[in-house]
């Protein structure tokens, strides 16, 4: 399995190796770029000063990037960067590599360092955007940065792109980006994007490590669930308030977990790939799926993570009602994030939300949806996805198992599905469950050796890609 070497290939590729000196200089630039606060707040309400400035760094920290002649950058949307690194081999289809500017907002409390002063603690680099996601933004351009330096001119052509509003939708970002490359008539091999990670601890059972590329990622809606009644003097109240029946209705919705999925979409191959890790009897019930399936079903459900793997998910993120204490509340109003399983669409969640909530009392107003994505190949001849394979082998040939599996958030990755069938989201990092909570949350933080490894894996990323695209196939050949 793998990928096939060519004769036009480099005789031999450019060591991964960076001096002491770049090393230093790699992780102060991160820190630097945490430091400019980058918050998108909503959708149109983004931090623009720190954008500009976030703009402006980049020319500061790599340079060559900027002045080297094959390389060609556009400023889209204002503040989103798209760079066309143009590959000496015409025939060879492109790639892009993907990655986002903006944060979270990141309040102060909670935090054992300020979350925008990227301070370095016991090896770590504290602060929003070390894992989602200025690391990528900075480690491409590090890794692009480091190999003009010495002499890399690239077959291959390929994009990067880094959106500013891929926390608040990719609307003026990720959107435009893909509009203007459509324009252009550019249809890529594969994207690669933010998403997954090496998996450390996520399956109770499991006990070593594993790399999960991401196939598809999740859809989502955004529901809006409304109740108007008449208002009126608190002292001689109706039977049911719009609260009243707001809140039962969302209770209904919270109690009535959507169908369990189990056995459609990317996570049976998951599993199946892992079947060998677990130890007896995991192994053996992991191995025969097709007997053990109500049983794994079950067990999926059991921790918030992987029960968001087999169903779609049911958020009530927002409730507002109420004007008085002594006035019968007019109108009540919650908000419902769906997050929709690969094998769902839309209109069928929508259908099993109205069938659970059955209250006519209760109006239905979609906000916004996205359907989940499709399953991009990962099977001999898939090129996006063997060539992470061959790279996270070489960069870490600890890990034994590389797996297909979903991304259960949204990335910028959804506003491409017109240039390319191959979309991949890996982030070559290991990721425990605490590290997760970390991402949107408090103390995110990344190893300063686990940001040198993220650099070193895109890298030789790069020049893997230089490959011709012929992916071995599994038959032998005559
Ligand atoms: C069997 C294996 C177990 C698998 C465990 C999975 C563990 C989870 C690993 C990684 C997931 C990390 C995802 C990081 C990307 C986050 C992207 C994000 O937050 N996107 C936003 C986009 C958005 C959507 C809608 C409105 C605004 C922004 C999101 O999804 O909310
Ligand atoms: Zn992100
Ligand atoms: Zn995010």
């Amino acid at each position: 399995k793998g990928l096939r070497d060519t004769e036009h290939q480099r005789a031999s590729p450019i060591p991964s190796q960076f001096s002491q000196e770049e090393r230093v200089t790699m992780k102060e630039s991160l820190k630097g770029a945490i430091q400019i606060p980058t918050v998108s707040f909503s959708p149109g309400e983004f931090n623009t000063t720190a954008l500009a400035e976030f703009g402006e760094y980049i020319h500061k920290v790599f340079p060559t990037v900027f002045r080297t002649s094959f390389i060609q950058h556009e400023v889209v949307g204002e503040y989103s960067h798209l760079f066309t690194v143009q590959g000496s081999d015409p025939s060879l289809q492109p790639y892009m590599l993907l990655a986002h500017i903006d944060v979270v907002p990141a309040p102060d409390q909670g935090w054992e360092v300020p979350p925008f002063s990227g301070l370095e603690r016991d090896g770590f680099i504290y602060g929003r955007g070390t894992l989602d996601n200025k690391n990528s933004v900075m480690a491409i351009l590090q890794a692009l940065e480091l190999l003009l330096i010495r002499n890399y001119i690239p077959r291959r052509s390929f994009f990067i792109a880094l959106g500013h509003d891929e926390e608040v939708s990719g609307a003026h970002g990720a959107q435009k980006i893909s509009a203007l490359l459509q324009a252009r008539g550019v249809q890529l091999a594969f994207i690669v994007d933010e998403g997954s990670f090496i998996l450390d601890g996520f399956i109770p059972s499991l006990k070593k490590p594993f790399a999960m590329v991401s196939v598809s990622e999740k859809g989502s809606l955004d529901l809006m669930l409304e109740v108007n009644k008449t208002p009126g003097h608190s002292s001689a109240p109706p039977k049911e308030t719009s609260i009243g029946i707001l809140a039962a209705a969302v209770s209904r919705l919270e109690q009535t977990p959507m169908p369990n999925m189990f056995g459609s979409g990317p996570l049976k191959m998951t599993l199946q790939q892992l079947a060998n890790e677990f130890s007896f009897p995991a192994n053996v019930i992991f191995n025969n799926l097709w007997l053990f399936w109500p049983l794994v079903s079950r067990l999926m459900e059991r921790e918030d993570i992987t029960n968001a793997l087999v169903r779609t998910t049911t958020a009530v993120t927002m409730f507002n009602a109420g004007i008085k204490v002594n006035v019968i509340p007019p109108v009540a109003q919650a908000t419902v994030n769906f997050r929709i399983h690969p094998a769902q669409t839309v209109q069928e969640v929508l259908k099993l939300a109205k069938d659970i909530v059955v209250d006519d009392r209760v109006q239905f107003h979609v906000l916004e949806s996205f359907e989940p994505l499709p399953v991009s190949p990962s099977d001999d001849q898939a090129l996006g996805y063997q060539l992470i394979r061959q790279t996270i082998q070489s960069v870490f040939p600890e890990i034994n198992i590389v797996a297909p599996g979903i991304c259960i958030a949204q990335t910028d990755s959804r506003h491409y599905t017109n240039l390319t069938t191959g979309i991949y989201r890996f982030n070559p990092l290991y990721l425990q469950p605490q590290d997760f909570r970390g991402i949107h949350g408090i103390n995110e933080r990344i190893s300063v050796q686990a940001y040198e490894t993220q650099v070193k894996f895109i890298f030789e990323f790069i020049q893997n890609a230089d490959t011709e695209q012929r992916p071995v196939s599994h038959l032998h050949e005559l």
